[in-house]
């Protein structure tokens, strides 16, 4: 039987998000203290990869002030209508969804012109030897905006102007991006680690 696959949208009022959003462990997930998020302390973001703006949402949700940027003209309208329909529930939602401004461009660009004290990068994994392990919404994202050729370039860019922090997310068992230096230090989970590179 053919599955029907549902159309690709950014939904932050229902489904996982909107669970971890209820349920998720705060600053104690690796996310946020790879961010730098702890008590007393929140940093200002720039999240250089905004994808489906799952990874902005969380952050926001902790309090973070969040500059998204996308360069995928149909992720960029999804996340546009995401925050839309997230914005007009009013209440918490509403006030996450202040906290997040989203910027259409490239981040190699418009990261230089930003002030940023901890940036995030995300760009497309390699493929997985078992794609069955990649989640749908991610093999659709996939097939918009293909692969992020240019990753070691954004990850060297965006450590020459973060004021404290970059941090690259990427499969916990990936060998590291070629051509960029060594990091700080990682924070592993299961299946993503976060490279930690200080800078200030
Ligand atoms: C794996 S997704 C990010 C998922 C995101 N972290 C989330 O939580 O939903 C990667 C996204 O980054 C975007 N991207 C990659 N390189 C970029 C760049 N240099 N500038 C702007 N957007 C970029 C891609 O178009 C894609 O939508």
């Amino acid at each position: 039987m053919k599955r029907v696959v549902a159309e690709l949208r950014v939904d932050f009022v229902n489904g996982s998000v909107a669970h971890r959003l209820r349920f998720g462990g705060g600053r104690g997930q690796d996310l946020a203290k790879a961010m730098g998020l702890r008590a007393g302390k929140t940093p200002m973001i720039i999240d250089a990869t905004a994808g489906l703006g799952r990874d902005s949402f969380l952050l926001a949700s902790l309090g973070a002030q969040v500059t998204m940027i996308e360069r995928s003209e149909k992720m960029h309208a999804l996340l546009t209508d995401g925050m839309e329909r997230a914005a007009s529930e009013g209440g918490q939602l509403r006030e996450i969804i202040g906290r997040m401004t989203l910027l259409k461009g490239d981040a190699k660009d418009l990261i230089p012109e930003l002030s940023g004290e901890a940036i995030l990068i995300d760009p497309m994994h390699p493929e997985r030897k078992n794609s069955a392990l990649v989640k749908q919404d991610l093999r659709q994202v996939r097939e918009i905006v293909g692969t992020d050729d240019d990753a070691a370039d954004l990850v060297r860019l965006a450590i020459k102007h973060a004021r404290k922090r970059v941090v690259l997310k990427w499969p916990a068992k990936a060998d590291p991006i070629e051509g960029v230096q060594a990091c700080s230090h990682q924070i592993r989970g299961k299946t993503t680690r976060y490279d930690v590179f200080m800078t200030g």
